[in-house]
């Protein structure tokens, strides 16, 4: 049962919370061997939080990625996306799961729910 989560990347609380309300009544959130880290923060950072939540999160653990389909533009060529914003983070998400894809220390699957959520699992 998960007991120890963290979110990275809170504006109104709203997943976050959701997350809490499925915590038992001894659920925590000090550091240390977390069972779920839920990461919504800026793409650019993306990688740079999977360096920490993998130290954070404890072996068999769960981080979970929000925005991973980044509005369908990674299966779409770079010259194809015309909106600032999502130009803009594009190509960090791009590389973000090419990066996750190859990454031995997790076991990933990019789930077509939503933007795009992908689920880690730390293996070691
Ligand atoms: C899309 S919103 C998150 C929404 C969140 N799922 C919720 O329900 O509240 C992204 C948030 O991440 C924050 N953020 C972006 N980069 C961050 C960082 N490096 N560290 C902490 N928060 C960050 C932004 O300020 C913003 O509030």
């Amino acid at each position: 049962m998960t007991k120890k989560t963290l979110e990275i990347g809170v504006f109104t609380g709203y997943s976050l919370l959701t997350t809490a309300l499925t915590l038992p009544e001894d659920g925590k959130g000090e550091e240390g061997s977390f069972d779920f880290v839920f990461v919504d923060a800026y793409k650019s950072d993306y990688l740079k939080f999977h360096e920490l939540t993998l130290k954070l999160v404890k072996v068999g653990g769960i981080v979970a990625y929000d925005n991973t389909l980044w509005y369908g533009s990674v299966a779409q060529s770079e010259i194809e996306v015309v909106e600032d914003l999502i130009k803009r983070y594009r190509n960090f998400v791009v590389e973000f799961n090419s990066f996750i894809a190859a990454d031995p220390r997790v076991e990933s699957s990019l789930l077509s729910i939503g933007d795009g959520l992908t689920l880690c699992r730390r293996l070691y």
